[in-house]
């Protein structure tokens, strides 16, 4: 598991280690490592470090003395390197270091903005030291202007902790942010560096380790790893029948929309469920039966009459709503899905009749609802952009208030659970961003419920499997391969494989 911190929590257990330690060993192990991680790109792109131009961004906190240290550092092998001094305050002892090998420094308290362009747009290598973890709000001028060239800038650009205008604890962007190719982060990641927006502008994350873990606390953000997800996925044992390995019920399509109904069955048979069980109006149980001959169907003609899941037979967890329609007739099957006794996952159509009818979702059993910021909009009444901004914020609201688990689709996939770490996926592709992909990944997440997993554990391994599957979908496997368009079926028939390679 990869966990991730607060600003906070990175401060107070900064704080305890340097109690323990003579002053400046911290920003000396950080200044180390990432003069180390710009000397290898620097040798990667232009084969050596000697001779090349390095350019600080300096603002007037500890960054900004990381910065200076590192550079000192890089200039020490013969780089080129001008410091941008962009604060009303500088890190004098990273200031006199840089000084003391010939590094120059370049005062923007003097206002000459075109020199300092110049300077970005050209060099081999930009380095972001604005600010880290004491960032606070948008970026103000001079920073802004600085943060905003870094886009246009002709070499690398590697961000110092966590890319300035990036919000280290929520990954909130609120004005101009340095876009990096790297960052490197000390001690600890940062909640920010894994979850868009800000995610976004950190590029590769290099991690330089500086003592802090024994002195973290409980994370409130974690990213489970392949190992992690390999190790709670059921896998059959030499007694496991289909009954015993999971029988998944799939409540979903209507005569006006069949296809999402065949997504979420495909998802769910190539996820490696004991059985599926689906039941709907007589078109969507028609195409669903021509595409996937493995489920059991069951047409319900007037849902209306009688309990309409009645006859399906016994399952092990739902999943209700994609394509299931928002009418009476639907109400009717959402609500005799949620009266049964097992988990229930609940997306799409499900999702726009909770938020009619909150009442829905009083039950004894688990439920998992899988919104996209829209649909979680509806439920939360806010709109769809803050949510967006502030994905954390809105996941854990959404759990908190809704009293299930919560599923946040999109760029970052969250998945919220009263009183545990938020968990980020760290997988999936924006070739994802196509109609239907969301439908397959209720299908496997019904999978790994009726297979006895948690709704925590379920919602996180399958945004995990989804976004391999995706990945391999788009490359036709994990090779260098060029990129191709996927639709959301080549990700269900990916599935076995993405499984394979867990
Ligand atoms: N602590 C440790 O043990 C270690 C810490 N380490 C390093 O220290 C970093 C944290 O350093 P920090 O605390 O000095 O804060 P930092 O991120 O440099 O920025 C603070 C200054 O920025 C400014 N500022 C803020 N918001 C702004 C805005 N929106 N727009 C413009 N300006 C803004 C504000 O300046 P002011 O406005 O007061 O002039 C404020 O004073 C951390 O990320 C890591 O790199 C490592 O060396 C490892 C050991
Ligand atoms: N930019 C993106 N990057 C990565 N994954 C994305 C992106 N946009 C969407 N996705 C993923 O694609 C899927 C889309 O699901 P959803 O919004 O429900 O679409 P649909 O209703 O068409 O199935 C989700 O798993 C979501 O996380
Ligand atoms: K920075």
């Amino acid at each position: 598991m990869r966990t991730a911190y607060t600003s906070d929590q990175i401060r107070a257990a900064e704080l305890a280690l340097m109690a323990k330690l003579p002053e400046g060993t911290l920003m000396g192990r950080a200044a180390a490592g990432l003069a180390a991680v710009c000397a290898g790109l620097l040798t990667g792109v232009r084969g050596r470090v000697y001779g090349s131009h390095v350019v600080l961004l300096i603002g007037s906190g500890d960054n900004g003395g990381d910065a200076l240290y590192a550079g000192a550092r890089l200039a020490r092998r013969g780089a080129r390197v001008v410091a941008v001094l962009a604060g009303s305050r500088v890190h004098e002892g990273g200031l006199a270091a840089l000084r003391a090998v010939g590094g120059r420094a370049t005062d923007l308290r003097v206002p000459i903005p075109e020199q300092a362009r110049e300077l970005i747009l050209e060099a081999d290598l930009v380095v972001d030291g604005l600010v880290g973890i004491g960032g606070s709000g948008a970026l103000r001028e001079p920073y802004a202007t600085l943060a905003g060239l870094t886009a246009q800038a002709s070499g690398l650009v590697v961000a110092v902790d966590v890319p300035s205008g990036v919000d280290a604890s929520t990954g909130g962007v609120d004005g101009a942010a340095v876009r990096a190719q790297v960052t490197v982060t000390f001690g600890a990641y940062k909640n920010g560096l894994l979850i868009d927006p800000g995610a976004r502008f950190a590029g590769a994350v290099e991690f330089v380790d500086i003592g802090l873990g024994p002195y973290l606390p409980d994370p409130g953000v974690a990213a489970p790893t392949g190992e992690d997800v390999a190790d709670l996925l059921p896998r059959p044992g030499a007694e496991s029948d289909k009954y015993r390995r999971g029988v998944v019920g799939i409540a979903a399509g209507s005569d006006r929309y069949t296809g999402a109904a065949v997504l979420a069955v495909g998802g769910a048979v190539r996820a490696g469920a004991g059985m599926v069980r689906f039941v709907s109006s007589a078109e969507p149980v028609r195409l669903v039966r021509a595409r996937w001959p493995e489920a059991v169907t069951t047409i319900v003609a007037d849902p209306l009459g009688g309990n309409p899941v009645e006859e399906v037979g016994r399952v092990q967890a739902w999943v209700l709503g994609p394509g299931l329609g928002t009418g009476a007739e639907a109400h009717a099957v959402a609500r005799a899905v949620l009266s049964t006794q097992v988990p229930v996952l609940v997306d799409a159509d499900g999702l726009t009749l909770i938020a009619r009818d909150r009442g829905l979702l009083r039950r004894d059993a688990p439920t998992l609802i899988t919104p996209h910021a829209g649909e979680l909009s509806r439920l939360l009444g806010v709109p769809r952009e803050r949510i967006e901004a502030r994905r954390l914020e809105h996941v854990r609201r959404a759990a908190a208030e809704l009293g299930v688990t919560v599923l946040l689709k999109g760029s970052t996939t969250l998945v919220a659970e009263e009183d545990r770490p938020v968990r980020v996926n760290t997988t999936g592709t924006p070739w994802l961003a196509t109609g239907g992909t969301g439908d397959v990944l209720a299908g496997i997440a019904g999978t790994l419920l009726a297979g006895g997993l948690s709704c925590y554990d379920a919602a996180s391994g399958a945004a995990y499997v989804h976004g391999l599957a995706a990945r391999l979908a788009v490359r036709g496997d994990l090779a260098g391969r060029a990129e191709a368009p996927i639709a959301a079926l080549d990700v269900a028939q990916a599935l076995p494989e993405a499984l394979r390679v867990l």
